[in-house]
């Protein structure tokens, strides 16, 4: 793997000779509110970074680095930013997101390269306390020593228990930041720099990008258009995306996955200088290809190795390796804890992104809610208006009845309860159940006699029960004109039980009170007089005979016609009035 710097329009990667002194730092992946001022400081758009994803000791100040006591080898302060780009560059390039390779090693760049890092030659190179000592990762891999002598076994545990000891003084991403030599031996890996460096574009080899894939997450899954909120959540969650691999593969055991492809990438690379047969590691350098050997962080080895170690035993400890290494030998947390933090961090990253989802789907529900509550409450208006303008007119027409009763029946209306249920009607005058109710006449009645001039008239014709076996009436007349009252009557219909006789007593407000009597088919009442009797001082001529004739037309209208006879005429019609049915 070639490690790449991830900054814009920094060419800077392993293996490039006049780049040995620059050292590479990964990103602070496990700090979140240092990893953000990196990512303010790259401004990169559209970028997460990964853990193979770095950043060249060019782009820190000088003073952003520390010495290690024990061999000043450099190393990246926990608390420092980057804050040297070539950014106006980037911005002149157009789709901005790639890194675009610097043909000239830059001379514009060398005096900040100057001030992040010391000059190098190359027999710093080689083994320069510059180059070395940038990192505890420049020291021969702990795993290689172990196919190594007794010797160099013994150095190698001790030179990893110290690296391991100055480790677990640093965030993991300072151990991965300790830069050259693992840089170096990542170069040293060969074939697997192609994809390095097309990683280098993107901060992440095929590899990095595979697990991606497989694990179906990347910033954009959790990033909905418009959402900075959820852009963030996204950026962290990249962060973490290789433990969230391993949470979706559980199954596969994480570690040994992850040596497998370092061991893959690195063998083939350096099969095309291979040491030949194998003589044991510390015998045949596994990994020495040329252009490790000749990488700006190749270190030599150290003579604790064993001294039947060849010069060019000098084990450049692969980037790849170097990383294992961190997660698996040498680091006091393995990857599988690394990875099993990093999935507990998704796991919240994730509860964030749920958060962030269900409360803008609630919000949006909420809101739809609102329309529909809103939609609802208009509705509700307008039937509380239309209810009310009922109840009004409901009131009205209450008020119209009890004037009418008032009018007809003003003692019993008094008497009886408002709103009372009508009386069950005897079954007695269920023949007599048409002539029910209050009619009033339409057209006027017409009055005849042959003394009188034909006069018209209006009338009322009340005719109810209240429960008793009897019909109650009362006729009332107007003047068409003034409505002066005029004519009254009011009296009972009586029927004999069982019978279709029936008897009619009226008394009338002219001094009369008379008794007819007769028999009811069907909707038709025949009466005639069966006594009159009249108060002494009444007007003449008087009455001596009276019918009447009562029925239900096939309009549904009930007609009166009374006839009557006097001391000085004939029995003659006097009255024919239609009534319409006002009220039942
Ligand atoms: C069964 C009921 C009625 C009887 C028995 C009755 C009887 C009489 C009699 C005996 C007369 C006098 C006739 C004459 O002078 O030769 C009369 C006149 C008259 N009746 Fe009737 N009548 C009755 C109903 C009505 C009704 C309902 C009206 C309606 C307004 C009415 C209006 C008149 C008028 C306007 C006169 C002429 C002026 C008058 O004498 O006051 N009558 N009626």
């Amino acid at each position: 793997m070639v490690i790449c710097c991830a900054a814009a329009n920094c060419s800077n990667r392993q293996g490039k000779g006049e780049k040995r002194a620059v050292s590479f730092h990964r990103f602070p992946l496990k700090d979140s509110k240092r990893l953000m001022q990196w990512l303010k400081a790259v401004q990169r758009d559209n970028w997460t970074p990964t853990k193979y994803s770095f950043l060249c000791s060019e782009h820190f100040t000088k003073d952003s680095f520390s010495k290690r006591l024990e061999d000043q080898h450099r190393l990246l302060k926990p608390t420092a930013v980057p804050s040297i780009f070539h950014l106006a560059e980037k911005k002149r390039r157009a789709g901005g997101h790639g890194r675009p390779r610097r043909r000239d090693t830059g001379k514009a760049s060398a005096g900040l390269r100057a001030q992040a890092s010391d000059p190098v030659d190359g027999k710093a190179a080689a083994g320069s306390p510059s180059s070395s000592s940038a990192s505890p990762m420049a020291k021969p891999e702990p795993r290689k020593l172990k196919r190594a002598t007794p010797q160099g076994r013994t150095a190698a545990r001790a030179a990893r228990e110290t690296a391991g000891q100055e480790r677990g003084r640093q965030p993991l991403e300072g151990r991965a930041e300790d830069g050259p030599a693992s840089a170096a031996t990542s170069c040293s890996q060969g074939e697997a720099g192609t994809g390095a460096e097309d990683a280098g574009e993107e901060g992440a080899t095929p590899a990095d990008r595979g697990l991606v894939d497989r694990s179906g997450v990347s910033a954009d899954d959790f990033t909905p258009p418009g959402s900075g909120a959820c852009k963030f959540i996204g950026s962290l969650h990249s962060y973490s995306f290789s433990s969230k691999h391993a949470r979706e593969r559980p199954a596969v055991p994480r570690e040994p996955v992850e040596r497998k492809r370092l061991r893959r990438d690195a063998e083939p690379g350096c099969s095309g200088s291979s040491p030949g047969p194998e003589k044991g590691p510390a015998q045949s350098p596994p990994r020495a290809c040329p252009s490790a050997s000749s990488s700006l962080t190749a270190t030599p080895q150290k003579p604790a190795q064993g001294a039947s170690a060849p010069p060019t035993d000098v084990t450049p400890k692969p980037a790849a390796e170097a990383v294992q290494s961190e997660h698996s030998d040498a680091s006091p947390m393995s990857i599988n804890e690394v990875i099993l933090s990093a999935s507990g961090a998704c796991k919240l990253i994730d509860s964030l992104h749920s958060y962030c989802f269900s409360s803008r789907q609630s919000k949006s529900q909420v809101c739809c809610l609102r329309e529909q509550v809103e939609k609802k409450n208009g509705e509700l208006r307008t039937l509380r208006q239309r209810v009310s303008r009922s109840d009004s007119q409901v009131r009205e027409l209450r008020q119209k009845l009890d004037q009418l009763r008032r009018l007809s029946l003003p003692h019993l209306s008094s008497l009886l309860p408002p709103g009372r249920e009508p009386p069950k009607m005897s079954p007695v005058v269920e023949p007599l159940s048409w002539m029910l109710g209050t009619w009033l006449s339409e057209p006027p009645g017409a009055g005849t006699f042959p003394t009188l001039q034909p006069f018209r008239y209006l009338e009322e014709a009340h005719i109810s029960h209240v429960g008793q076996p009897m019909l109650n009436f009362s006729f009332n007349a107007f003047h068409p004109d003034t409505h002066k009252p005029m004519h009254r009557e009011c009296g009972f219909i009586r029927l004999e039980p069982d019978t279709n006789k029936v008897a009619f007593v009226s008394a009338q407000n002219t001094g009369i009170v008379e008794v007819e009597e007769g028999e009811v088919n069907g909707q038709e009442l025949c009466i005639a007089s069966h006594s009159i009797a009249r108060i002494s001082f009444a007007k003449e001529p008087h009455v001596e005979q009276i019918t009447r004739k009562f029925r239900l037309n096939s309009e549904g209208n009930l007609e009166q016609t009374v006839s009557m006879a006097t001391t000085t005429q004939p029995l003659t019609q006097h009255l024919h009035v239609t009534y319409k049915k006002v009220t039942p």
